[in-house]
């Protein structure tokens, strides 16, 4: 699978502070990435050397294998860019937003439609942009930065300070962008949009990549117990600690908690006593990485 961004040893520093510290980065073509971690980790330091608006001090950025400072002109036609802080020209529609950037673009104007379609924009194409919700300036955003078809579209924090419920509607629109065969990198400080997004993640941390993996394969690596929550009386908690697999079993609050490395002869057990009815198993999820790796509860 061809690389289409990587980054090696790099550095910015403001004053005393090294605000990204020797970051490695490698992203295949096609992928959903996410760089993860709390406010003022580096995440959009990090994405403005790579988008080429940054300098590094250090180190070295590849972008479709193409050095990308000083200014690269090739590879603009190839990345959409969409900023932490969207600005758009004033007074304008959606659709007259768009169409500017059609223009700047020289794209034809049969790709308005399709972007407005593509973030869920139909009803508020002749709404002005000073009229439109957080969420719906997010989506016009991500349109503006996906009207010349790019390869690669980077994301900076595009769900921040939306509700829960435009977080999610906006999670299908990133989804669908990746879907169509684009490489989407992502900055977040939300734990639970980069496990449901990313096929790979980076968690960065004071500047430094912590690690780098499937979200999957870094809750795995961890080796935690899982919860598995029975409601009382279908057995006791000394039966259930006797079941295969079964490394612990309390009672409390009319719960029996039992906890297991292994949950699929213990999930095994409970069906053969016809226990799942209302059953809940939890496992480890990012936080407990972050707090694994770092010593530290994740903030954002
Ligand atoms: N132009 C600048 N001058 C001085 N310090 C800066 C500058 N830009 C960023 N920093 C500092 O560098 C560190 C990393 O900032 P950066 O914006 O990259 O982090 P971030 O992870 O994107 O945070 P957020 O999620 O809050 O945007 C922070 O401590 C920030 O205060």
């Amino acid at each position: 699978m061809t690389n289409v961004i990587e980054t090696r040893g790099l550095v910015k520093r403001y004053g005393d502070l090294t605000a990204v510290d020797h970051v490695d980065i490698t992203v295949p073509q096609g992928t959903f990435f996410g760089l993860l971690g709390p406010n003022g980790a580096g995440k959009t330091t990090t994405l403005e050397m790579i988008e080429g608006i940054r300098e590094p001090d250090e180190g070295d950025v590849r972008l479709f294998g193409e050095k990308v400072w000083p200014r690269n002109r090739a590879v603009l036609p190839r990345i959409g860019v969409q900023l932490q802080a969207s600005a758009f020209f004033e007074r304008l529609s959606v659709e007259e937003q768009l169409r500017c950037f059609a223009d700047l673009y020289a794209v034809d104007h049969k790709q308005i439609d399709r972007m407005i379609e593509m973030v869920g924009l139909q009803e508020k194409r002749k709404t002005r942009t000073e009229d439109l919700s957080g969420g719906q300036k997010q989506r016009l955003s991500i349109a503006c930065s996906l009207i010349h078809d790019p390869e690669v579209v980077f994301l900076d924090e595009p769900t921040a300070a939306l509700d829960p419920q435009a977080r999610r509607n906006l999670w299908d629109v990133l989804r669908a962008i990746n879907d169509e065969g684009r490489t989407v990198v992502l900055t977040t400080h939300y734990m639970d949009e980069a496990e449901i997004l990313c096929d790979q993640i980076a968690i960065i941390d004071r500047g430094q990549i912590l690690t780098t993996d499937t979200p999957r394969n870094l809750i795995t690596g961890l080796g935690s117990a899982y919860r598995i929550l029975v409601s009382e009386g279908v057995l006791s908690d000394q039966e259930a600690a006797a079941l295969p697999g079964v490394d612990s079993a309390s009672l409390s609050d009319g719960t029996l908690a039992i906890t297991t490395h292994t949950p699929s002869p213990v999930l095994a057990a409970l069906a053969e006593r016809d226990a799942l009815q209302g059953l809940q198993v939890t496992g480890a999820t990012l936080e407990d990485v972050f707090l694994t790796l770092t010593g530290r509860e994740y903030r954002a």
